[in-house]
């Protein structure tokens, strides 16, 4: 049998060859995407001349993704088509009209990442020292929304949005849930050296076990409460016996390098952000509803309350409960349910709850993410 020897140089020039064929296809296709995308942008603009002002729709927004993914094809998964499409809308959006997010800042902070998130990389976003400002740069129109924390699977309800939201005029336009991961970040990487570990009091007790457990060293009052993670990271920043608890992104900003990574006690760790405007977003086909409400304070009154829902088969995703302020042992009661406010179904409960509340205010519908 004849031997065939094959030198290095000839497998090199074989693979060289496989790389360029591969790689011309890869440009062909290119040419094609680049084509098509500037078709897309070209069909956003003339849209958006049509629809003259509010060029974010997220109602739209989540059909196109809500259909991308149930075509995908793979191998990409259905959480990089939404990044990508989000990217896509995001440069279409801004043919249309330029967009301002107000986030909870300062830079680096998981507020950030959640707007980037939803409305992806071609705004200009505008960091607020606290969750009053994003309200306020909204409803003076500096801002077109905001984005602000109002849950966390683990700590639970982010009182100051709840309360900002039952008297402001915005609107709830949508929802972000954004898994957390928490890092241990400094100047250098010897658990030995670390004196001292600032952080936003809500990340402490979602890395409660792991410090108490890694950490053992350090006593609690080494523990120091910073306004958020970001600000955590840059007082870490300053000082080479100091760590942070926060997010990869503000370890980025303020050039700190992770100890230890994923130390969250909860590997499910969820914030869901909402999304505040001036607009009502029509109904996308798979929605939410958020309201607040308050019953006069006798037995019974909150089953009583809630009995429309039932009756009409309306989900509940959520029940809250937060001192009204307005006197001692009252309380109001934030609600999701799951359907948009003009379904005929939940337009009929939301009536029936409405005659039987002693305050009900629609905070919006959105599409549920
Ligand atoms: C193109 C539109 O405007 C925006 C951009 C979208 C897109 O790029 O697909 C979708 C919804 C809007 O946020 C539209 O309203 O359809």
């Amino acid at each position: 049998m004849p031997e065939f020897i094959i030198s290095r140089r000839q497998i090199n020039r074989l693979m060289i060859n496989q790389l360029k064929q591969l790689r011309d296809k890869i440009d062909a296709i290119d040419s094609e995407l680049l084509k098509l995308m500037s078709a897309r942008a070209g069909l956003a603009r003339e849209i958006g001349q049509i629809k003259n002002g509010m060029a974010y729709r997220p109602e739209r927004e989540a059909q196109v993704l809500t259909r991308l993914c149930a075509l995908n094809p793979g191998p990409l998964a259905n959480e990089h088509i939404v990044r990508l499409f989000t990217e896509i809308m995001s440069l279409c959006r801004s043919l249309e009209e330029p967009m301002t997010i107000a986030y909870l800042g300062p830079q680096g902070t998981f507020s950030e990442e959640a707007a980037l998130k939803r409305f992806g990389g071609v705004v200009t976003t505008l960091a607020c020292n606290s969750i009053d400002d994003v309200f306020r740069k909204v409803e003076a129109g500096v801002a077109g929304y905001g984005v602000v924390p109002v849950e966390n699977s683990t700590e639970g309800a982010v009182g100051r949005s709840l309360d900002l939201l039952l008297h402001t005029p915005l609107k709830v336009c949508g929802e972000i849930k954004l898994p957390i991961h928490q890092h241990l970040l400094a100047l250098q990487t010897d658990l030995a050296r670390i004196k001292k570990i600032y952080s936003h009091p809500q990340s402490f007790s979602q890395c409660h076990e792991w410090l108490n457990a890694n950490l053992p060293h350090l006593p609690e009052v080494a523990r120091i409460n910073a306004a958020s993670n970001a600000d955590a990271a840059r007082l870490a920043a300053g000082d080479e016996t100091a760590a942070a608890v926060a997010g990869k992104k503000a370890g980025e900003v303020f050039g700190l390098t992770i100890c230890a990574e994923n130390i969250e006690d909860d590997p499910n760790n969820t914030t869901r952000f909402l999304v505040i405007g001036t607009q009502e977003v029509a109904a996308s086909g798979k929605d939410k509803t958020s309201l607040v409400m308050s019953v006069k304070n006798r037995p019974g009154a909150i089953h009583e309350l809630l009995a429309p829902l039932a009756e009409h088969g309306v989900s509940m995703s959520r029940l809250e409960s937060r001192p009204s302020r307005a006197s001692l042992w009252e309380y109001v009661f934030f609600v999701d349910i799951e359907g948009h406010q003009q379904d005929a179904t939940i337009a009929k409960a939301l009536q029936e709850l409405r005659e039987r509340s002693a305050f009900l205010k629609i905070l919006g519908s959105y599409p549920a993410m």
